[in-house]
């Protein structure tokens, strides 16, 4: 009993997510004893569902995702593992006896409001006993229930978007990632390279146009009607690896991964069409400008949210609902460098 609440109290000291997840694999492999406990995390692709294995804890060790923006390893397609699609789609403990490995596989579907989160895999030599089937879903109980709370505490209560905290945080583990794979030695910056093969990471500030007078002509209630709206078709929009939040009034912030700045700008000039062209309820047509500019490993948040801001506040000067890249307007003159800072200070 006492073992067990040393992992509880283990547990739920983190606010990180990772440690969090690898804290509930690491208990469950010690008390169960088991000999393979990993964590898949379900994405929709269109039609199909994956999973990808964010956290492992086995004989071999223990490895884990260190980033919302790491998607762990490959994706799963769910269709080739029959026991996780039965698992995800009954929503209940499924078991498999791998008899090549004579191996018995467990999956516990984790899902909150009924939406399939993913599946925690226990492997072990025998069917886990009831006790050990208790002791496993208690502490998915305990998950489910820490990560109800760790979303709240994320995300914006208007839109649901992830909030302006967690944007700092998200950004500071993408700039530790691009920092250590360029500095890392050549075979872990390879396989950085290979995770991260979907491209750069990019920032995007979108801005609804005169939205001040939607709030004056409409009143604050259809205002408001319009952000939700708004963020409703960005999650619509964007794929489900970009990261989407609200910054704050009619201001969203989109961190997007693209293999050029030509797909960047294709994304968000398809989000504001879409925008245009939404008839929004009483209020009709509404507008957006989007600022973005591209992250580097040396960058700092002021400095890159900065640099959007800028190509932001050009495309309001120029006529708004337009799409305009920091880099483009630098590259032809349009504006001028920023001023580097004065002097880099050192703290010790
Ligand atoms: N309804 C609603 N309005 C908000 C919220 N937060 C900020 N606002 C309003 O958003 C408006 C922002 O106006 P401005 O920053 O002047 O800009 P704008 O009218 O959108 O004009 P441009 O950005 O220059 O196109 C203000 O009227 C704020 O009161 C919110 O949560 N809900």
């Amino acid at each position: 009993m006492i073992h067990v609440l040393k992992h509880v109290e283990s547990i739920t000291q983190h606010r990180d997510r990772a440690l969090l997840e690898l804290g509930v694999a690491s208990a469950l492999f010690e008390l169960v004893k088991a000999q393979e406990v990993n964590l898949y995390k379900a994405s929709q692709h269109g039609e199909e569902t994956y999973l990808a294995r964010v956290t492992h804890v086995g004989q071999d060790g223990v490895s884990y995702s260190q980033s919302e923006f790491d998607e762990g390893g490959e994706p799963l397609p769910l269709h080739d593992r029959p026991e996780m699609i039965a698992s995800v789609e009954q929503s209940q403990i499924v078991r498999r006896h791998d008899t090549e490995r004579n191996l018995h596989i467990h999956c516990f579907p984790i899902s909150i409001d009924s939406r399939v989160l993913g599946v925690l895999e226990v492997v072990c030599g025998a069917p886990l006993a009831d006790d050990d089937l208790g002791t496993a879903e208690g502490f998915l109980g305990l998950y489910r229930n820490y990560l109800s709370l760790l979303d709240y505490s994320e995300r914006d209560t208007l839109t649901g978007l992830l909030n302006r905290k967690t944007f700092d945080e998200n950004l500071s583990k993408i700039l530790g990632h691009l920092l250590s794979s360029q500095d890392g030695d050549a075979a872990t910056a390879q396989r950085r390279r290979v995770q991260h093969d979907e491209g750069n990471h990019w920032l995007a500030v979108l801005d609804v146009d005169h939205f001040k007078r939607v709030n004056d002509q409409f009143g604050h209630l259809y205002g408001d009607e319009v952000l939700l709206l708004l963020a409703r078709l960005m999650l619509e929009s964007f794929r489900h690896q970009d990261r989407l939040f609200r910054f704050g009034g009619e201001e969203f912030v989109v961190v997007l991964r693209a293999t050029s700045e030509e797909e960047v700008a294709t994304a968000l000039e398809r989000f504001r069409n879409t925008v245009e062209n939404r008839d929004f309820p009483q209020v009709g047509r509404v507008t957006i400008s989007i600022g973005y500019t591209a992250v580097h490993a040396r960058d700092s948040i002021p400095d890159i949210v900065g640099r959007a801001d800028e190509a932001l506040y050009f495309a309001k000067e120029n006529g708004r609902n337009q799409v305009c890249s920091y880099e483009l307007l630098l590259g032809t003159g349009k504006i001028m460098p920023r001023a580097a800072p004065e002097s880099e200070m050192e703290l010790f």
